[in-house]
């Protein structure tokens, strides 16, 4: 039975399915990590069993790993796959020139592994995930649980030195403990509000020991697509300069919906 979907999930759906065009037989493709990517990987499944689209994919976490087995993708890894064609993931912002925040599912590390090792990476987003300043979401970095107390403090001086005004920084819990990441590392949260230079802030964060990974994402996507809840869906393409928006509609027939 098809399941009536909420407002923010047919943005995520309709961003989802337009990405999904830019995967084609043969590509190895990275599958990120969040509720807008699981669309995604809906999607591919959906086109791998009905049309016998053959892909293989890279996941981003145990959880896409199980996703993606689940709906009949074939997983493998990236040292397996080596260099990927194309990855698709969903990101906590994005700003003008398609810099990112992502983390916000405690994937950064992987994710931005898995994107950097691909010719093309592709962010899937509802409307309200685009900023003109990236910040307001809390800034993800994973750190070694070894001394992480000393990895905060030095985080904090560094965001001392930098002059950044808002510079709240906390550890980011599952419950009563620390949340654990794939990697068996922690993540804290950097509370800035605003991010005036994120390349600099990407750079200097990951000078720190203890610091594994920040959640900057810096010249690495190229293509936004952007969905809204009425169906309509924009491209923004930051090599060729173009935005483009359509339109896809929802059918109850999409075999997608069946799982639900
Ligand atoms: O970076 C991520 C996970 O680490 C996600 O892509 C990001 O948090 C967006 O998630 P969602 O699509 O659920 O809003």
């Amino acid at each position: 039975m098809t399941k009536e979907l909420s407002p923010a999930d047919k943005a995520k759906f309709v961003a989802a399915k337009r990405a999904c065009d830019y995967v084609q037989t043969g590509m190895k493709v990275g599958l990120g990590t969040g509720s807008t990517a699981a669309w995604m990987v809906r999607c591919l499944g959906e086109r791998v069993r009905e049309e016998g689209l053959k892909i293989v994919g890279v996941p981003t976490s145990t959880r896409t790993a199980e996703l993606a087995r689940q709906v009949g993708i074939q997983v493998v890894s990236l040292d397996e796959a080596k260099w990927l064609d194309l990855t698709i993931d969903g990101a906590d912002e994005f700003d003008p020139q398609l810099a990112l925040i992502k983390g916000g599912g405690a994937a950064l590390l992987q994710e931005k592994i898995v994107a950097t090792a691909s010719d093309q990476m592709i962010v899937i987003a509802d409307a309200a995930k685009e900023v003109a300043t990236l910040g307001a979401f809390p800034l993800p970095v994973e750190v070694i649980p070894f001394g992480w107390q000393t990895t905060k403090a030095l985080i904090e001086e560094t965001l001392v030195a930098l002059d950044v005004m808002n510079r709240e920084v906390s550890l980011r819990m599952n419950g009563d403990r620390p949340l654990i990441t794939d990697e068996s590392n922690y993540i804290v949260d950097l509370h800035l509000k605003r991010i005036g230079n994120p390349r600099q802030l990407a750079l200097v964060l990951n000078q720190i020991p203890g610091v594994v990974e920040n959640g900057l994402f810096i010249d690495i996507c190229d293509v936004v697509v952007i969905g809204h809840s009425d169906g309509r869906v924009q491209v923004r393409d930051i090599n060729n300069g173009t935005d483009t928006e359509d339109r896809i509609e929802f059918l109850p027939s999409d075999n997608i919906f069946r799982d639900l």
